[in-house]
């Protein structure tokens, strides 16, 4: 077991006086409040003891049937899970033993990596570029290692906000299926574009290739955490019948079900409030997403390098070689701006100069102060 770099970092940014770039954290000033609170009385009036008993692992049936709907595939193909985090987590658990090859991003989602690590695995890095996985190195991989799966976020990734092309993405699928990969596809950014062309998910091109739901060897994680609230922990996994049979078992054994209230307020909330809510998401972030681009344009040091995200929360800074983020950090916070360093992110070490930041949670006149801020501090470092 290790600590979240991010739920640690959270600790220090919940100081007012700092702005922070570090958490993936919705706006919460963009919360629909009144909207869940007449969801909730609806629930309440109308079934108001059911929604405080407790109820089937599945998940709400309602709520698992609009997603089987979306995703055209029956609602037994679909379990509701507490955050894609328990997603994650119980996925590790049903899927990992000691000593499995996991196939992950350079750099990867760090709570990925919390959840797979306490049944060690051996991890094998991908390398990534602005297409994101690099599907030729994944081939010569997947020759050489007999891997049990392989881990990616294919839209506007955690942490780089890259986006796996639409060829790379049917090369993954081709080869997963070829060597008898499994691939978890990890999704909760995927309705936040506000750039570029959509791309089908991995989950669809698996279902494509195998006609079948039940023998797609695409697992497919997503969350109403990013488009809806997080505080909900509303979420959920698309799989073959046998795994989602063993999700329910480790379910059982984790928290017998997802809080039955927060489903039925979720039920309430995807059929008008969420499309509404995912629009003015995806707006905000994208003039935020651009706010912060030329801030570093106007702010930053030469010789720091950035991606360019087409959605989600984050981009990604690589420094001049011999600066270290980590070390950086508290000298950042001293002048009120937190960030998250990268080498967490990368399951093999590495990453020391390299960070995530997130312009979710900041409004344009914070990510002007603290990029300016920032930008001094990068100054300062880079010619020292
Ligand atoms: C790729 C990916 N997969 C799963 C999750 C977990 O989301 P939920 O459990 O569905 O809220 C996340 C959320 N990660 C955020 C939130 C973590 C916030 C926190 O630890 O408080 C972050 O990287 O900052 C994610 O980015």
């Amino acid at each position: 077991m290790n600590a979240s770099a991010i739920r640690e970092i959270l600790k220090i940014t919940q100081r007012p006086d700092v702005i922070s770039f570090a958490g993936g954290l919705p706006a919460p000033e963009l919360f629909p409040i009144e909207e869940v609170r007449a969801a909730t009385n609806a629930v309440l009036d109308r079934a108001g003891a059911a929604a405080l008993q407790y109820s089937t692992t599945e998940g709400h049936p309602p709520l698992r049937e609009w997603i089987g709907a979306q995703a055209g595939i029956p609602a037994s193909n679909v379990q509701i899970v507490t955050g894609s985090q328990q997603g994650l987590d119980l996925l590790g658990k049903v899927l990992l033993d000691e000593g499995d090859t996991v196939l992950v991003e350079a750099p990867t989602y760090l709570g990925a990596l919390q959840s797979f690590q306490p049944y060690l695995p051996r991890y094998v890095q991908l390398p990534t570029d602005d297409g994101g996985i690099d599907v030729d190195a994944l081939e010569e991989v997947l020759k050489r290692e007999r891997a049990k799966l392989l881990y990616a976020v294919p839209n506007f990734q955690n942490p780089t906000g890259r986006t796996l092309s639409a060829e790379r993405r049917q090369r993954l699928v081709e080869l997963t299926a070829q060597y008898g990969v499994l691939v978890i596809e990890d999704d909760p950014y995927g309705q936040l574009r506000f750039s570029g062309e959509a791309a089908p998910s991995l989950y669809e091109l698996g279902l494509q290739l195998h006609g079948d739901p039940d023998r797609n060897h695409v697992v497919y994680s997503s969350s109403f955490s990013k488009t809806l609230a997080p505080g909900l922990r509303d979420a959920w996994v698309q799989a073959a019948a046998p795994i989602i049979a063993k999700l329910i078992q480790a379910k059982q054994g984790s928290d017998l079900h997802t809080p039955t209230l927060n489903q039925m307020i979720m039920a309430e909330l995807v059929h008008d409030v969420l499309p509404r809510q995912i629009e003015r998401v995806r707006r905000a972030y994208g003039e935020r997403a651009q706010h912060m681009l030329r801030a570093m344009q106007a702010h930053f040091p030469a010789g720091v390098e950035h991606t360019t995200p087409q959605g989600g929360m984050f981009l990604w800074l690589t420094l001049p070689g011999g600066v270290n983020t980590e070390a950086l950090l508290p000298r950042a916070v001293e002048r009120q701006v937190a960030y998250v360093p990268g080498r967490p992110f990368y399951a093999l070490g590495g990453g020391e100069n390299t960070m995530r930041l997130s312009y979710s949670n900041a409004t344009p006149a914070q990510i002007d102060t603290g990029i300016r801020a920032l930008g001094g501090l990068l100054q300062e470092a880079l010619t020292a």
